[in-house]
């Protein structure tokens, strides 16, 4: 009769790195003095514990399939895993102490760019992520039923304004509210049937609706067959600091662009 040590032993065997989330300092001395001849590599929006190689990570995902797969873009950016790979990942599900590990398969396909859109943008990592959300929400179930598109422009807010007109009046002239309020996130769905883009500052303000951006375009090189949406998104993100996260109401896709370039495109029904 085999042990249950050795059926589950078949989850880390031959993995050619260990993935410690979030570890306490106990649980990443035990592994780091075992010497063990696969790599360790430390997962954690801060460094606690000193180790090296560390990836960071720009939040705390509460969903363990986000948090693990951007530990893994991450791991990506530093070529600590390549394609092929299999790692394990210890991770805490039910709270601070590890209590789960996860055999992970590395493809190509994890890197999609969104590690690098949430640790290298200017507006900070959470605001990035709920517009990203609501983005996604929009792109599954469309507004009523009917696809939607919608351009939210995210950070360096006074510059994008500067280069910008308003289409109709600015629904958020006088009001301070911020990304991630459940009531904003109703009031964005219902404006983005409507024209033009969101305007929202570093912190997660929302400063604007309805604006017409007028970047200049020169140089912005995007996939052709996106249109004026995507253009202007992509432009607006070469002539300022801001990034652009736009819903396709044609193809459904939701694409970031940053500095004029795309980084990341994503099938909504896939996330
Ligand atoms: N310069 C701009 N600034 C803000 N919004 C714009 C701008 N140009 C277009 N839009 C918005 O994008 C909408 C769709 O335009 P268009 O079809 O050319 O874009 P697209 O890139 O093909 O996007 P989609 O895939 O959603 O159709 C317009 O109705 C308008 O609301
Ligand atoms: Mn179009």
């Amino acid at each position: 009769m085999a042990a249950l040590s050795d059926l589950l032993g078949a989850v880390v065997s031959d993995v050619e790195g260990v993935f410690l989330f979030s570890p306490s300092s106990s649980h990443y001395e035990r592994f780091a003095d075992a010497e063990l001849d696969v790599e360790l590599v430390v997962v954690a929006p801060e460094n606690a514990v000193g180790a090296d190689p560390y990836v960071e990570l720009p939040l705390e995902f509460t969903n363990v399939r986000d948090r693990i797969r951007f530990g893994i873009e991450g791991a990506f950016e530093q070529g600590l895993v390549e394609e092929g790979d299999a790692i394990a990942c210890s991770v805490g599900v039910f709270g601070g102490d590890a209590d789960g590990v996860i055999r992970v398969r590395i493809e190509e396909s994890m890197r999609s760019g969104i590690y690098d859109l949430f640790a290298n943008s200017r507006a900070e990592p959470g605001v990035i992520r709920d517009v990203f959300e609501v983005a996604i929400e929009l792109g599954k179930k469309g507004q009523k039923g009917k696809p939607v598109g919608a351009l939210f422009v995210v950070g360096d807010a006074g510059k994008v304004m500067n280069k910008s007109r308003p289409l109709s009046y600015n629904p958020f002239e006088k009001s301070h509210v911020h990304v991630g309020d459940p009531i904003v996130n109703v009031m964005l769905k219902e404006f983005s049937r409507l024209d033009g883009a969101f305007v929202i500052s570093d912190a997660g303000k929302i400063v604007s609706a309805y604006r017409y951006l007028e970047p200049a375009a020169e140089g912005v090189d995007i996939p052709k067959g996106l249109g004026a949406r995507h253009m202007s998104g992509a432009a607006i993100t070469r002539d300022t600091n801001a990034t652009a996260i736009v819903l396709s109401e044609s193809d459904g896709l939701v694409r970031a662009f940053k500095g004029g370039q795309i980084i990341l495109e994503i099938d909504p029904e896939e996330y």
